[in-house]
This record gives C-alpha cells, structure tokens and sequence, in this order.
C-alpha cells in the first residue's frame, strides 16, 4: 500500500468487513419499500461483489473497481435525489448494524457522495 491512506478500509475491518457489510446491505435494498422496486430483480452474488469492490477502493484498500461505470450503471434507471438518500439511509443501516465506527461511516459516505452526479438521471 506504500503510503496510501487506507486508515477507512482498515476501521471496516478491511476487505471481509466491507463485504460483511455489503451483503447485509443487499438484504436491506431488498427488503426497504422505497428501495426494493429498483432492487428486487438486482443480482445479489454480483451486486455484493462489485460494491465490496468499489467500497473496498474508495476506502483506500488493494483494490481497483474493474466493473460498468457509475453513470453507464445508473443511466436506464429513474433515480432521484430522494432515491440517493434513501439509499444512503439504508447504508447507515447497515453500518450501523455492521459496528463500523460512526468516523469512518462518515469518511465513507464522504467518498461515495460525490457519484450522485453520474447515479441521479432526474431531479
Ligand atoms: C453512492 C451510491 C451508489 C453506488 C456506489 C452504487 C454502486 C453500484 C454498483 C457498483 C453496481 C453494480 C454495477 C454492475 O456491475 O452492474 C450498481 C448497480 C445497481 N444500482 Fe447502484 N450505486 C449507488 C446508488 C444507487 C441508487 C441511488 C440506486 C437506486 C435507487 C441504485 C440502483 C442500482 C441498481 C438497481 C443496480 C443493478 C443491480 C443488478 O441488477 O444487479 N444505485 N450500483
């Protein structure tokens, strides 16, 4: 990792810890009423790795997301700011239920925030 920040992949317990996560998150998408119309046909096996990825880089770990890009992705979807936060929100969940430390929610959250310009295709 050389001198790479990585001190938020490690506080989430580095790759497994993520993917922990990740797979509890799946199952919230699923299960949450404004979230599972967009998620209920969605791949979970697929859907856990390549989020465990894309967390696992923007988190600073050994780890390059090689799947679609975010806008390519998001695009054949109607997805609004109120969908992102909901999104958010079940994320939260998650880490909340996971024991990520409340910093490095955010540090995350921080990261990921960002790519609602290439998810969101409507206001
Ligand atoms: C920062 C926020 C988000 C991130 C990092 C993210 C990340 C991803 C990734 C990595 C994939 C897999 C792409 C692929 O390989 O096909 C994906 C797919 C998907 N995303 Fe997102 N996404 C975000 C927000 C959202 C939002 C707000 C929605 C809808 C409310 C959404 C709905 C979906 C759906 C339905 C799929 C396809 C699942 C499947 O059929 O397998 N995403 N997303």
């Amino acid at each position: 990792q050389g001198t790479a920040d990585d001190s938020v992949y490690r506080a989430w317990g580095e790759k497994a810890g993520i993917q922990a996560v990740m797979q509890d998150f799946v199952t919230r998408l699923q299960a949450d009423a404004r979230m599972a119309p967009f998620f209920k046909n969605a791949n979970r096996e697929h859907l856990v790795t390549q989020l465990t990825e894309q967390l696992c880089q923007q988190s600073g770990g050994p780890c390059t997301y090689k799947g679609v890009p975010m806008k390519e992705a998001h695009e054949s979807m109607d997805i609004g700011r109120r969908d992102f936060n909901a999104l958010v929100e079940v994320l939260q969940q998650s880490m909340e239920a996971k024991g990520i430390p409340f910093a490095a929610q955010n540090a995350m959250l921080a990261r990921l925030a960002p790519m609602y310009r290439d998810i969101i295709n409507r206001p």
